[in-house]
């Protein structure tokens, strides 16, 4: 079997005049759950609808397990299971009735079909839901009975657009619980805007933004994407701010409250040397030093400014 899951290659969409995705080049070798991050309108369902074959891309290619879904459609979409933004269920339909179709529309063997929903069913927690409609059931079981028509062919790779949206915070960690169990069998790719949800799941992250590849990385990585520029230092006995700006290497200094200082820095390491050895000379009695952390939605912010990498 071919050693890349999943492979696009300059991969490029305009659905009018102007560009939704712009050249985009990504990989997928091991299983994992891989997570596509950016904002409303960045171009994630666009390059998801391309990658499981229900949008044809103005240029480039996409190879699932090698093979071109633009030439083999049949063949590439065996491989993969796909949860549109909008989950694809019939209202109209019970759980069972509706994966039975589903399995069908994978050109499943009818004779395995019966088995594959029960399997199927169990897998996502909805078995004893099976003859209800699904227009009767809650969001976070729509979305389950949405994850299970994805699985239910057993496919290498697994689509999930926005998978959390719109539910409430039970089930957005429900469905969540679920992501990981699925993983554990099937590599995941999943696309959000939420940055608390790519922390929680996922290995490895790409941010698009105005259809550019503007990161790719874990998430310990997009964690250090901005070096911190200050030190958030307690000293009982500091001294004037104006003693600590003079500390080679240290750009300002400002008192946070009672004896607790942000320090803006050039260069960390001398800093932090500097401001120990001083604190041990002078008696300043420093109890506390730790850099300050950017949050992800700084991070975010930074990343929303930046353009292709
Ligand atoms: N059918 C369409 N016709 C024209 N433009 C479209 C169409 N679908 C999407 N676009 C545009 O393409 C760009 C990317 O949209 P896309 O839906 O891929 O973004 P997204 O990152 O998935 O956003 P969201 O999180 O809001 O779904 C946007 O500017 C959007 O307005």
């Amino acid at each position: 079997m071919n050693e890349f899951i999943v492979s696009i290659k300059n991969l490029s969409h305009r659905y009018s005049v102007q560009w939704s995705v712009k050249d985009i080049n990504l990989d997928i070798k091991k299983n994992g759950i891989y997570g596509l991050l950016g904002a409303n309108g960045a171009g994630k369902s666009t390059i998801m609808n391309i990658m499981c074959g229900v949008l044809r891309q103005t240029s480039g290619d996409v190879f699932i397990r090698g093979i071109n879904m633009l030439n083999n459609p049949i063949e590439a979409k065996k491989h993969l299971g796909f949860l549109p933004q909008k989950p694809p269920v019939s209202n109209e339909l019970t759980v069972e009735e509706f994966l039975g179709y589903a399995a069908n529309l994978r050109l499943m063997d009818k004779k395995n079909v019966g088995k594959a929903v029960t399997e199927a069913m169990e897998r996502v927690g909805i078995g004893h839901f099976r003859k209800r409609l699904i227009g009767s059931l809650s969001g976070g079981y729509q979305q389950r009975v949405g994850i299970a028509q994805a699985i239910i062919h057993k496919p290498d790779f697994i689509v999930l657009d926005e998978p959390t949206n719109g539910l409430d915070p039970n089930q957005i960690l429900e469905v969540r619980n679920l992501i990981r169990e699925i993983a554990q069998e099937h590599t995941v790719i999943l696309s959000t805007h939420i940055l608390q949800e790519v922390q929680a799941l996922c290995d490895h992250i790409w941010m698009i933004n105005h259809g550019d590849l503007v990161f790719s990385g874990s998430i310990r990585d997009f964690d250090n994407y901005i070096i911190p520029e200050s030190l958030l230092v307690t000293m009982i006995g500091a001294p004037s701010t104006d003693e600590l700006i003079n500390i080679p290497g240290v750009v300002e200094a400002t008192e946070l409250s009672n004896y607790r200082y942000k320090i803006k820095f050039e260069n960390a390491q001398e800093a932090t040397e500097r401001i120990v050895e001083m604190s041990v000379a002078r008696g300043w009695r420093l109890t506390e030093i730790i850099q300050e952390r950017n949050s992800l939605e700084t991070i975010f912010t930074e990343l929303s400014n930046k353009k292709k990498i």
